[in-house]
């Protein structure tokens, strides 16, 4: 039987009083499209947190590829191959794509950076214009991030997070704030990520989530309600109730 990627066995977090996340148990498998919908509040940023070690959980397990990281650190599960993004930017908005990317690859903070003078042969480099390409920024290289349209910051991010070659991509609400022109060209990202990786996406649009998933998992008052194949979320009555009943 093939090791899931990333096995969640009884996870529960509280903020005090507060359960956030409650029992969740579920396996993404080696290369899935996973993604977790649910109306605000329901803990999905909180069961994200779980997973990357920014919010431990208060019970339960979490193994990647079988390797038990409940209680790593986030730097730790980072090593082991979690790459994630935030809801918020982290981006460098003085430096240019290339030089943003560069710093990912090599893993600096960007203090450093200007002690040190990328060459065009510098194979973090090279690994820094190929990410470019895949994000289809390539035409972008060497322009600074604060002149990026939001869409592009958002591919830029996602491919900060590739820079570290993680195994488990977890991206948190990619299209938020998107123009629609802008949706289109995410999506055919996140369809050309290679199957090597697996990704787990938080996302509120359907019309993004629905395409990039092979399975998707609905979360509501911390709890999975739903796990179902993505051509049979919109009409689950559960879903239905919480979309459109006034949930989200
Ligand atoms: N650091 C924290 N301290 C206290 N409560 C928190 C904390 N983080 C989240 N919560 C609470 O946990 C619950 C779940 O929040 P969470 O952000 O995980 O939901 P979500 O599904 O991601 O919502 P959204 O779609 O709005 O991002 C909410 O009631 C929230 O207020």
């Amino acid at each position: 039987m093939t090791t899931p990627a990333i096995s969640l066995a009884g996870v529960s977090r509280r903020f005090g009083a507060l359960q956030a996340v409650r029992d969740v148990s579920l396996d993404v498998m080696p290369g899935e499209r996973r993604a977790v919908l649910g109306p605000n509040g329901a803990g999905k940023t909180t069961l994200f947190n779980t997973i990357c070690g920014d919010f431990p959980p208060t019970s339960g397990q979490i193994l990647l590829f079988g390797e038990d990281i409940s209680a790593l650190r986030p730097h730790q599960r980072t090593r082991r191959g979690i790459g994630r993004t935030y809801q918020t930017s982290l981006l460098f908005n003085g430096l240019s794509v290339l030089e943003n990317l560069f710093v990912a690859v090599r893993g600096l903070r960007p203090g450093r950076f200007s002690f040190l003078r990328p060459r065009g042969s510098d194979t973090g480099m090279a690994k820094a214009r190929d990410i470019a390409e895949r994000m289809r920024l390539s035409h972008l290289l060497h322009e600074q991030v604060l002149n990026l349209s939001h869409g592009q910051r958002r591919q830029l991010e996602i491919g900060m997070a590739l820079a570290g070659d993680p195994r488990v991509l977890m991206l948190d609400e990619p299209a938020a704030g998107l123009s629609p022109g802008d949706r289109p060209e995410l999506l055919l990202l996140l369809r050309e990520l290679p199957r090597s990786l697996t990704l787990i996406l938080i996302e509120h649009d359907m019309d993004i989530a629905l395409p990039a998933a092979d399975f998707v998992t609905v979360m509501k008052d911390g709890q999975v309600v739903v796990e179902a194949p993505p051509d049979r979320i919109e009409d689950d009555p559960v879903v239905q109730a919480i979309y459109l009943g006034g949930g989200h």
